[in-house]
């Protein structure tokens, strides 16, 4: 009679199949299904079931959120890489220092490291996307960090673990040594990065006494302001216009000012930016407690290129134009742009921001951007005074007086001289302080002649 009873061959053959069989089910439901299909087959299991089809959960944190940096991937990047360890497969290391214990890590993408929390095992990787562009050399490379975890851990991810994350982070960066300088690469779309160390300072910045005490005063109530800004419903950012010629140190007064602030630099060359759109992108990535430093704006936008041009054309400009475009291929940045940028919408975001503007030639600027209200302090550098000269004499020579000083200041009085050609003066080895100054006199004798001589 034939038995009814399956052999044990039989029954770990129906096992075995049956698994495979439900793990590939699984399979197709988690990885290949799209998304919607998979969402409602989701919703139609509940409970246990639910959790053996999809047991993981993933959170993915995009470099930028809704066009702008996104604070929670500058905190994640900078977490990982303090618990970066041997569960790592490989890792990206940097420095801007010889010291061993200042490199950096990163995870290569691709690649997962694992951390611990609270019993939980948490698996970062690290994920890079390519969007094509119809323009050539235009595409956009986005990045972002995935976190695995189990689907029953998610409560726990969200409510401990993220502000675990964001504390660790802000305690670290708070605590940086480092200022570091981005300029702006328009090849990769992106900033690039140097660590900043100017040695300029305020009390190495020979400048009116007056004009630095009130600079002073004014970005050390300017920190203190968030609550005021906020209470107004203004933006806490503060902009400086800044001119003079060359050499009259206005490089150095906004190194001086980052370096008193402890704010990174973004230094934004205008003429790399090939749009307002394109301006508009780059200067949602920067970051708060930073400067955005603007050189020579006489030179930088279309508009006051095209100004400069029809004045030099002698033609009258057209009332209250503020939109020159050339032509569509190469839009430019144009002055309503670079306007909606300082006071309109696009200034609306982050938190204690210093722009400030530099230029040669004020008298090259169109008058829109200097409109009251516009900028909140105009600083003027100029032709080194003998206040100046003093200050300069203090640092480059250690003195603070000397009987050559009377001659040096009668001269000051009538020459035009930079401080930078002063402290370049100051600079020239000689042995006795007394050389110094007489061979300075000279030099500003020299200029004097060549002036009057000049102006002839
Ligand atoms: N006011 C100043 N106090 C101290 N040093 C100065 C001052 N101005 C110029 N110098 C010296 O001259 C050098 C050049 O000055 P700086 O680049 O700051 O001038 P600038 O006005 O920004 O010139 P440019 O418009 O050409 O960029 C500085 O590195 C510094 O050594």
């Amino acid at each position: 009679m034939a038995s009814f009873v399956p052999s044990m061959s039989t029954i770990l053959s129906t096992y075995a199949s049956l698994s495979t069989a439900i793990m590939l089910f699984r399979t197709i439901l988690s990885e290949m299904l799209p998304r919607r299909i998979r969402d409602y087959v989701f919703s139609k299991f509940s409970g246990s079931l639910s959790y053996y089809f999809f047991p993981n959960f993933t959170l993915i944190v995009e470099q930028h959120w809704q066009a702008m940096t996104n604070h929670t991937f500058r905190a994640v990047e900078t977490y990982l890489s303090t618990i970066i360890g041997t569960s790592a497969d490989s890792l990206h290391i940097g420095s801007h220092s010889l010291v061993p214990h200042k490199l950096n890590l990163r995870i290569p993408v691709g690649c997962t490291t694992i951390d611990e929390f609270q019993g939980m095992k948490l698996e970062w990787s690290l994920h890079k996307e390519t969007i094509n562009s119809s323009v050539p050399h235009r595409d956009e490379v986005r990045y972002s960090y995935q976190l695995k975890c189990k689907r029953s851990d998610r409560e726990k991810v969200m409510t401990s673990y993220l502000p675990h994350i964001a504390n660790t982070a802000q305690t670290i960066l708070s605590r940086r040594e480092n200022l570091h300088i981005y300029t702006y690469d328009k090849k990769i779309g992106g900033w690039n990065s140097a660590v900043f160390k100017h040695p300029a300072t305020f009390a190495t910045l020979a400048m009116e006494p007056k004009s630095k005490a009130e600079i002073i005063e004014d970005l050390d109530t300017f920190v203190q302001q968030k609550d005021f800004f906020q209470r107004v419903g203004r933006t806490w950012k503060r902009g400086y216009f800044l001119h003079g010629p060359p050499g009259t140190g206005k490089s150095s007064l906004v190194a001086a000012i980052a370096n008193h602030q402890r704010y990174n630099i973004y230094d934004l060359q205008l003429q790399s930016v090939r749009s307002d759109a394109e301006l508009r992108r780059i200067l949602t990535s920067t970051t708060n407690r930073s400067i955005l430093l603007v050189e020579d704006i006489d030179c930088s936008t279309k508009a006051s290129r095209d100004r400069t041009k029809i004045r030099d054309e002698k033609e009258e400009p057209g009332q209250g134009e503020l939109d020159h475009r050339l032509s569509s291929s190469d839009p430019g940045i144009t002055l309503s742009g670079l306007l909606n940028f300082t006071d309109g919408l696009w200034s609306s975001f982050g938190d204690e921001r210093l722009i400030i503007f530099t230029t040669n030639h004020k008298d090259k600027l169109d008058p829109a951007l200097l409109r009251p209200g516009r900028m909140d302090l105009e600083i003027y550098m100029g032709y080194c005074t003998f206040a100046v000269f003093e200050q300069l004499a203090n640092s480059y020579l250690q003195i603070d007086n000397h009987r050559l000083f009377a001659a040096i200041e009668n001269l000051l009085k009538e020459v035009s001289v930079t401080p930078a050609e002063v402290a370049q003066q100051l600079m020239m080895k000689r042995d006795e302080l007394q050389d110094i100054l007489e061979s300075f006199i000279e030099f500003l004798k020299g200029k004097l002649r060549n002036e009057i001589e000049g102006g002839k």
